[in-house]
């Protein structure tokens, strides 16, 4: 052995016991923050019945000092993943949290749900938009995880018009980029490839390098990225369109990565519930407007946002359920309800709608 290897040898060993001792002092320090969330927990049982264990706003203010005090050598992101995972198994602590979402398994509904709740929570694949919904309604689960729009392909109506026949409210954001890749079987014949399953989103968000790689193939839609995914085990001529989890969860092999035609493609979520969040500093609101049919409706509705400086972030429009040709808007925007300005404008748009329902005030997005 030379002389040098047996220093780097010894400057690892010294590392090494220097990280085990971080690692005692980090155990010990998370520990002692579980406990106090134990204490947290007995404070908030004391409130009563309805005691609130997950407490969004919190968490947002949680995530986002962890990333202003970060000054690396991880990046803000991971700094804040890390702290994510010990705030939901505190909050297990507490209470388990159930969180039902749009399944099935390997969707990237589930991923959303995980990157909002952390790996401690219980979560529940559903069948269906509607049924989180439901299931929410009827207290079987105390969170419901939806997707809401994607930067592609626009709104997902679905989830729009659920609320128009809910009293759910949002309890917060969760953005995801979406990563597309093709993948295959361990049967598959990469050249005899004659069909493409994927959910009809994901295909029209990876169109252009479907025309220009697989012009001749027959793309069919089917209920979910996952599903797909599961269709092309024992397959020999398909493949599928779908992300990370779904390509795990089958066992797939991806023979193209990142297919998606802007790179940027991403998708939003919303947390759905039963609580009215308090501001963590940095929110957002969602309003669900009813206008009467008449000239200078929509002006009347948007007047009051310029003149009281509100950023609106989204603006849809929905076929109401009640008429032809009437509509629901669907209005977001940055602030949140309580706060002085947007309380105001909320109170004088009420007066000219023919209904406002405030859908909620959440937290920003943080991951
Ligand atoms: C500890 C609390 O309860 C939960 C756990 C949190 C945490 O671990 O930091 C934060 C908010 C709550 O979801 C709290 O409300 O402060």
């Amino acid at each position: 052995m030379t002389e040098e290897t047996v220093s780097g040898d010894q400057h690892l060993l010294e590392l090494r016991n220097r990280i085990d001792r971080i690692d005692g002092e980090i155990a010990r320090l998370i520990s002692e923050r579980a406990g106090c969330a134990l204490e947290v927990a007995e404070v908030k049982k004391a409130t009563g019945e309805d005691a609130l264990y997950y407490r969004p706003e919190r968490e947002a203010q949680v995530l986002r000092r962890a990333m202003e005090r970060n000054s690396g050598p991880l990046t803000d992101e991971e700094m804040a993943r890390l702290f994510r995972e010990i705030m939901s198994a505190c909050l297990a602590l507490e209470e388990p949290v159930k969180v039902a979402y749009l399944g099935p398994e390997g969707t990237f509904t589930q991923q959303a749900t995980l990157k909002h709740f952390g790996n401690s929570a219980q979560s529940r694949p559903l069948a269906a938009i509607d049924e989180v919904f439901r299931e929410v309604e009827a207290g079987a689960v105390n969170y419901g995880v939806v997707p809401v729009e994607n930067s592609t392909e626009g709104v997902i109506n679905h989830t729009l018009d659920n609320f128009m026949n809910s009293n759910l409210s949002i309890c917060g954001e969760v953005e995801l980029r979406i990563h597309h890749h093709l993948m295959i079987s361990d049967v598959t014949r990469p050249k005899s490839i004659t069909r493409i399953y994927s959910h009809a989103q994901s295909l029209a968000q990876c169109r252009k390098w479907l025309d220009a790689h697989y012009p001749n193939v027959e793309r069919v839609a089917v209920s979910s990225n996952a599903d797909a995914a599961k269709r092309v085990k024992g397959e020999w001529n398909a493949a599928a369109i779908a992300g990370d989890m779904a390509a795990e969860l089958y066992g797939l092999k991806v023979l193209s990565e990142k297919i998606e035609d802007r790179p940027d493609n991403s998708t939003r979520f919303l947390i759905i519930g039963t609580q009215q969040v308090p501001s963590s500093g940095d929110d957002k609101t969602s309003l669900m407007v009813s206008m009467r049919n008449e000239p200078g409706a929509l002006h009347d509705l948007l007047e009051p946002f310029r003149r009281y400086n509100i950023d609106l972030t989204r603006v849809e429009t929905r076929p109401s359920q009640s008429g032809n040709w009437t509509y629901v808007f669907f209005i977001d925007f940055k602030g949140h309800r309580d706060t002085s300005g947007i309380a105001e404008a909320l109170k004088e748009i009420g007066a000219c709608a023919s209904d406002l329902k405030v859908l909620g005030s959440y937290p920003r997005g943080v991951l």
